[in-house]
């Protein structure tokens, strides 16, 4: 990434009075700040911007719950389009800003491109996220959002009915007799008391899906590498590894995510390891199951029976072996099809899309650090701040090998878990590589882009004595081996370094190089390095108020008495270049530069 000094022309330098300026400048030993301020705050971060009546549009191309679109209804322009054709979609999507589906819509490279950078969240009215191409929405800088808790018992309760019919040929019978026939002796059925299930993934749905099956009688065991073994305790279930689970089963229930690892986790390979006489319940994904061979594994005997509610193509074609099975019970991929469940999804997610469309963190994002509400309401003022310092250390550098090589440094006195900074660390890269390309960075595709731009940023936490309350003093970025269009923000180390800090919930810069100044980061910021000598402030003060700028704020930071002083001035609007021209010419200016926000 080669540093653009272009975009920020207004700059005057004038020889520092020592050589080698620009690592040479001491830090200040003593420093004083003369500081007015307005109080002002600053302005939130919007992550949209939406179309020509200000609202954004949001597309609706599945069924949702009437409170959801009501939530909806409220913010933006709502277009409900159920069963569009790939092109269908591919075609509006330019048109959006935001994406709500369900399971039975491929949002795949193809709408992200199409969608012309326009799409900014899409929204998963459910859990599983396997319709969804993550690494193009992240390539793309598009979040996505699911609602990860809505359904979880209406998917746990359906897995508990499919288990029940299906050990007692529910579906079957009801067919049979609908056909006018009475088999008692053909559907004997089986009892779950007393059986074991293995339930494969014990996460939400699982762990529910367990604590039923219990007050059923069953004795029940799980499998799940990430689960933690105190969750399963309290639950009274006990983690086995993969191989035992399906060896000691006599029921195997499915709720594990399709990923890479899980799918068709169960194949003709694991079939054989299975209790002669097994039953399987599937309300997972129709991936994790490799279907050809769960057929010739009721075939063989191997699966007495199967109660499948999701399968690889959906809908299945009609002369599926499978689905065709006498022992095989189906359900059109019904698990989250409740009342309640799809009024709470659609409410979930309505507020989730709402909530990124403003510009708000959001904490059930797929594609992005999943940092808790209340953790992302503490950092607010954080984020704001590290996204500035990101921009002004960005606009000081003047040329050098580009800006590759970044430092960032959180001081705070809380202990490194206490604190979330992949947050900040995106912020920061937005700010750096926002004014120097046309790449739109968020939170999703922040390290993508770092990555993709050869920014390497190497994080550094100090850990300061005090009260962990604020969750942090100060952050620093800097920027190593370039040069600066202002050499007084060079320090000791050789780097461009801007430090900042949160002041009654307002970021401030509070260091530029070794000078320490104090200037609350909102419109933009004029640095001038000067002999520290009376009148200064005022002199600039008058240059920017004959020409009708209003000043926010001041700051003056200085080495020692009369020697040099770097002040920092936030103005409203930005100076014309015959204003700041007057401005350097001032005598005791030395050199001094413009910074846009
Ligand atoms: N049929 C339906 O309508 C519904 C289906 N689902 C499906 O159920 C799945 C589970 O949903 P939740 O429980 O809410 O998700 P979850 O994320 O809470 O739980 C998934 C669990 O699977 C575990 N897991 C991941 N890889 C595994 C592996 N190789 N072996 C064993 N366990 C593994 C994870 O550690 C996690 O604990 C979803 O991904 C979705 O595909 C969810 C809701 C409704
Ligand atoms: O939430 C899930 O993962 C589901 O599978 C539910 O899918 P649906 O929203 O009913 O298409």
């Amino acid at each position: 990434m080669a540093a653009s000094s272009a975009s920020f022309a207004n700059t005057v330098r004038k020889p520092l009075p020592v050589s080698n300026l620009s690592s040479k400048l001491p830090i200040p030993s003593a420093f004083t700040t003369v500081s007015f301020r307005t109080n002002r705050r600053p302005s939130h971060v919007v992550f949209i911007s939406a179309s020509l009546d200000g609202k954004p549009t949001v597309l609706v191309a599945e069924k949702l719950g009437e409170a959801g679109l009501a939530l909806l209804k409220e913010f933006a322009n709502v277009d409900c389009s159920y069963n569009l054709s790939p092109e269908e979609l591919n075609t509006k999507i330019s048109l959006c800003d935001a994406l709500i589906v369900r399971s039975g819509t491929k949002v795949n490279r193809e709408v992200f491109e199409s969608s012309g950078g326009r799409l900014k969240v899409v929204g998963r009215a459910g859990v599983g996220i396997d319709n969804v191409d993550l690494a193009a929405a992240t390539e793309h800088g598009c979040l996505v959002v699911n609602a990860p808790t809505a359904n979880t018992v209406a998917a746990a309760e359906h897995g508990i009915a499919l288990l029940a019919s299906m050990a007692r040929n529910i579906a079957q019978s009801d067919a049979s007799v609908k056909a006018g026939k009475w088999q008692r002796n053909k559907y004997v059925g089986v009892s779950l008391v007393g059986k074991t299930l293995a339930v494969m993934g014990f996460g939400k749905v699982g762990t529910e899906v367990a604590r039923r099956a219990k007050g059923l009688g069953m004795h029940v065991i799980a499998h799940d590498p990430y689960a933690p073994a105190d969750r399963a305790r309290a639950v009274g279930v006990e983690l086995v590894g993969f191989d035992e689970a399906l060896a000691t089963a006599d029921f195997i229930s499915l709720h594990m995510p399709l990923t890479p690892a899980t799918s068709k986790i169960l194949n003709d390979e694991t079939f054989a390891k299975m209790k002669k006489g097994v039953r399987i319940v599937n309300v997972a994904r129709g991936g994790v199951i490799d279907e050809e061979a769960l057929v010739r594994a009721l075939d063989a005997g191997i699966v007495a029976q199967a109660a499948l509610d999701v399968f690889m193509v959906e809908p299945p074609p009609q002369d599926s072996k499978l689905v065709q099975h006498e022992r095989v019970t189906v359900t059109p991929h019904l698990g989250a099809s409740t009342m309640e469940a799809q009024e709470g999804v659609a409410i979930e997610i309505a507020e989730a899309v709402v909530g990124a469309l403003k510009g708000e963190l959001a904490s059930t994002a797929v594609n992005a650090p999943m940092v808790p509400a209340e953790v992302l309401s503490e950092l607010k003022p954080f984020v704001i701040l590290a996204e500035k310092l990101g921009k002004l250390a960005v606009q000081l550098v003047a040329g050098g090998s580009g800006v590759k090589t970044v430092k960032v440094t959180y001081a705070s006195s809380r202990g490194p878990d206490d604190l979330d900074t992949r947050v900040l660390r995106a912020m920061i890269t937005k700010g750096l590589v926002e004014p120097i390309s046309d790449v739109f960075v968020n939170l999703v595709n922040a390290d993508f882009t770092a990555k993709q731009r050869g920014l390497r940023i190497a994080e550094e936490r100090v850990i300061l004595d005090g009260s962990p309350e604020n969750p942090l003093e100060f952050i620093q970025v800097q920027i190593a081996n370039v040069e600066s269009k202002f050499a007084s923000a060079i320090s000791e180390s050789g780097d461009v370094t801007v430090e900042g800090r949160v002041k009654d919930g307002v970021p401030h810069l509070t260091k530029v190089g070794s000078f320490e100044v104090d200037v609350s980061l909102e419109g933009s910021i004029i640095l001038c390095r000067q002999v520290d000598q009376p009148g200064m402030i005022g002199t600039v003060g008058s240059i920017l108020g004959s020409e009708n700028v209003n000043v926010s704020f001041m700051s003056v930071g200085r080495i020692a008495p009369r020697k040099h002083a770097v002040m920092a001035i936030g103005v409203d609007d930005q100076p014309s270049n015959a204003t700041l021209k007057k401005i350097g010419d001032v005598p005791a200016i030395e050199e001094f530069v413009f910074l846009k926000l």
